[in-house]
């Protein structure tokens, strides 16, 4: 077996830190190389084949799941408010008809859950995808923006809008389910030319997570030191923040992947297809 090129994915925000924390200290071998970015840059990384193995948008995976597998027991999600998916709007949804609505250019997932959350109401507005990681990015005529990651939770958007709405927490009043808003996967060509490899690099995601959880003080510490935010704040986002896939999880994204259908968003129902080690 080739030990040399495994290349990894990991999404540059801290809502993954937990399971990063054992292959950050000590845990990654040097067959693994680790390539940071926003979850759209390694959804197309992924996509290229540039990348083996990556935490991605949900909704990427539901795009092009006949390339992909899931990796099992893996996500970033919520049951409940998430507080670093926000919709920063002047005016509630119904009212939102016509009026720009600028979606993150970093996301998919959530980019698809605002286009569901306006079609489930029926009001059509002008979304446009750009940049929006800082207030500065808010083009003048925009009514509404959508933000996520390290950017939703530190800059002072509330500023600028009269409502912020948590798509967590929408998702969870929609459904009472959780909502999936990334998983790993791995691309299929690799996982059938190296399944032995794919196996020992996810035994060492649930390694590494459990240890995240075990020094989950260090982990907020972290946090708390890159973000310069509040304590209880970074402690609350840990909290409310998941990072495993049980069945209640895999049935909500598929509940999600069938409303997208429903709605014309996506073009056919898809599935979760796990890889099985
Ligand atoms: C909870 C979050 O989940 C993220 C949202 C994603 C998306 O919208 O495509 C992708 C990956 C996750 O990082 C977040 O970024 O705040």
């Amino acid at each position: 077996m080739n030990k040399d090129t495994l290349s990894m994915g990991r999404i540059d925000y801290i809502n993954a830190s937990p399971v990063y924390y054992g292959l950050d200290h000590g845990l990654l071998p040097a067959w693994i190389t680790m390539t940071d970015g926003p979850p759209a840059v390694l959804n197309r990384m992924i996509r290229r084949g540039d990348l083996a193995i990556s935490p991605i948008s949900a909704g990427f995976y539901g795009c092009h799941h006949r390339d992909l597998l899931v990796l099992p027991d893996l996500s970033i999600s919520c049951n409940g408010p998430v507080l670093s998916v926000i919709l920063m709007s002047n005016s509630p949804i119904e009212k939102l008809h016509n009026k720009k609505v600028v979606l993150t250019e970093d996301s998919a997932t959530s980019a698809l859950l605002v286009r569901l959350i306006f079609a489930e109401h029926k009001v059509t507005p002008v979304f446009v995808t750009g940049k929006m990681r800082h207030p500065e990015d808010i083009p003048v005529d925009a009514e509404a923006v959508l933000v996520i990651g390290d950017a939703a939770l530190t800059q002072p958007w509330d500023d600028f809008f009269d409502l912020r709405m948590d798509l967590g927490k929408l998702w969870y009043q929609s459904t009472g389910m959780p909502f999936v808003f990334a998983v790993w996967v791995v691309r299929r060509d690799f996982a059938a030319q190296h399944p032995e490899r794919v196996a020992l690099a996810l035994d060492l995601f649930l390694q590494s997570r459990h240890q995240g959880y075990e020094n989950i003080g260090a982990v907020i510490d972290r946090g708390v030191a890159r973000l310069n935010l509040d304590r209880c704040l970074i402690e609350r986002y840990y909290q409310v923040l998941l990072c495993d896939l049980d069945s209640p999880k895999i049935h909500a994204l598929e509940l999600f992947f069938q409303r997208l259908y429903m709605h014309g968003l996506f073009n056919e129902q898809v599935k979760v297809e796990l890889f099985q080690p």
